[in-house]
């Protein structure tokens, strides 16, 4: 039991319910002043994917999706089971670090919430022709800034695809509307985190959202 002269202590976790299955998360900073609540799927399990992969393919469905894009590291479980739940088999996935094999792709920067600078996107032209005019939706594990997105669907129109979805598993934040725009509009997730802003002392405190 808390005495009166003791400090409250630091919440230091944010617990979210991702469609009926709940997750504690790390909060964890990103700059000296912001914090998110830190989920990594590759830590989570063969079944968290299933029960993910089930939930985003029961949305993407009616979209009639073709083929599904991800963007890496940590979309390319989050394509591999939306793929499987669609009954689809082929997926594209987006390259986020230089290959020698893909240095003729197409390519377009982003600047992510959890990785340092500048990256680049990097879609292999080997698969313009899986994407020419076909029904396509975007999914990654995240979306924060909303910068892997935009690069995602400016690769994927790039490629003459016919974007009708964009999936994650957590919208972190509200950064990403203002910068997707009207894309904003087809973003799916299956649950929300706020942000958390630095109050001092090891104290976090959620963002409150408009
Ligand atoms: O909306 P955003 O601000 O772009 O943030 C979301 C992206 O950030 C993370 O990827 P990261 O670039 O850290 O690469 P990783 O998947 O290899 O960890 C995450 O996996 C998303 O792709």
């Amino acid at each position: 039991m808390m005495t009166q002269n003791e400090p409250p202590r630091a919440q230091t976790s944010w617990t979210v319910d991702v469609a009926g299955y709940e997750l504690t998360l790390p909060i964890t900073p990103v700059s000296p002043d912001r914090a998110i609540a830190l989920m990594m799927i590759t830590d989570l399990g063969v079944s968290f994917g299933e029960h993910i992969g089930a939930a985003l393919a029961e949305r993407f469905r009616p979209l009639e999706p073709e083929i599904v894009i991800g963007t890496a590291t940590l979309g390319i479980p989050v394509a591999i089971e939306v793929t499987r739940h669609l009954g689809l088999d082929r997926y594209i996935i987006l390259q986020k670090s230089p290959k020698k094999h893909l240095a003729d792709a197409l390519t377009h920067s982003l600047s992510s919430v959890t990785s340092h600078g500048t990256q680049e996107l990097r879609l292999d032209r080997a698969a313009l022709p899986l994407l020419m005019h076909r029904r396509v939706v975007v999914v990654d594990d995240v979306i924060a800034t909303g910068s892997s997105f935009m690069a995602s669907l400016a690769l994927a129109r790039q490629a003459s695809a016919e974007v009708v979805g964009l999936g994650a598993i957590l919208t972190d934040g509200t950064a990403w509307r203002r910068k997707l725009g009207v894309d904003a509009a087809m973003v799916q997730a299956l649950a929300h985190v706020p942000q958390f802003r630095n109050v001092g002392l090891g104290h976090w405190e959620p963002i409150v959202e408009e």
